[in-house]
């Protein structure tokens, strides 16, 4: 089943068009990529999702109910972490969450297990002082706890690891991955490696719509073996390799790529190097990355 379907939507401000026919759907389960540039729209879908901004035309679905702009009844399903979280400085982190339980109506008892909870699942679980000390990972860890304080059968992420060195955006991956135990994730971002580190499911946004999307697996099948890079120990060789065969470019002196997702190829200058006696170093097959599909979808 899908958590949300985002159909056909346009969204223009002034004379500005920034979403033109956006379309993509999030499977229950999946932890989901929504990549794209800067400024490419990407906080924008968020905020029409949350029925923050009126789209133009289209429709979103989420659990299966209609988003409408102004209504936030489809929110209940929804929890939501912006890319700078606000909160109330002077409290801890424990108090700021029992807060947030009691504003949204949870059950005394149910704020308790839940705030210790999720507490524990994002490391702050021992963390007495005032928010107003923490860094920006443990802000972010704090948001995503209270993203998830009610249950949210959707957690959106908006860049949830773009201000942060590699050890906060490593806790924060992780602690998206644990969180798809109890909720669907959606989360933007223009870092691939942190797509290809913990994504299901991907959707490029470019000039307002989506330019690639599915699962990892469908769309590195769709874009197979980017070509081969070749080492040797002295430059003659590579030379004599490039008068050989075509497709190659020089990286160095003695170290060569070439662009062929053809395998009989490299054989082929397998072939020729053994024959030749020639002393190879390296050999590799370069598998396409989701950065350069992402840059190829771009146009750079
Ligand atoms: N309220 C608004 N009025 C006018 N233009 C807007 C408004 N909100 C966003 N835009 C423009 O829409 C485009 C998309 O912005 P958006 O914030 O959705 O991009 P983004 O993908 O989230 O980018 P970033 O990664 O920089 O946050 C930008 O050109 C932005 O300037």
């Amino acid at each position: 089943m899908e958590m949300l379907t985002v159909s056909h939507i346009y969204k223009a401000f002034g004379k500005k068009k920034v979403l033109s026919d956006l379309s993509f759907s999030v499977p229950e389960g999946s932890v989901f990529g929504f990549v794209g540039q800067n400024g490419a729209g990407k906080t924008t879908t968020m905020k029409t999702i949350l029925g923050l901004i009126a789209a133009d035309s289209g429709e979103i679905c989420i659990n299966g109910e209609s988003v409408s702009y102004g209504q936030n009844t489809t929110n209940r399903y929804v929890g939501f972490l912006p890319d700078v979280p606000e909160f109330y400085s002077y409290m801890t982190p424990k108090e700021y969450l029992d807060f947030c339980g009691e504003i949204t109506g949870m059950e005394t008892k149910k704020i308790k297990s839940r705030t210790v909870e999720l507490l524990t699942l994002v490391g702050l679980e021992n963390e007495n002082r005032h928010i107003k000390g923490f860094s920006r990972g443990m802000k972010q860890r704090l948001g995503i706890a209270q993203a998830l304080l009610n249950q949210p059968k959707l957690l959106i992420c908006d860049e949830p690891t773009s201000a942060l060195d590699p050890i906060g955006r490593k806790e924060i991956l992780d602690i998206l991955v644990s969180s798809k135990e109890q909720t669907t994730v959606l989360f933007s971002t223009h870092i691939l490696s942190d797509v290809e580190r913990i994504c299901t499911e991907v959707a490029f946004i470019n000039d307002g719509k989506i330019a690639i999307s599915g699962t990892l697996e469908k769309i590195r099948n769709m874009h197979p073996a980017a070509g081969f890079e070749i080492e040797l120990e002295h430059s003659e060789d590579a030379d004599k390799l490039l008068s050989v065969f075509s497709g190659g470019k020089k990286l160095t002196e003695r170290h060569l790529t070439f662009n062929e997702s053809d395998e009989l190829k490299m054989i082929e200058v397998l072939g020729f190097i053994v024959e030749q006696k020639l002393s190879l170093k390296k050999v590799e097959r370069l598998e396409t990355t989701l950065e350069s599909l992402f840059l190829e979808v771009v146009g750079e």
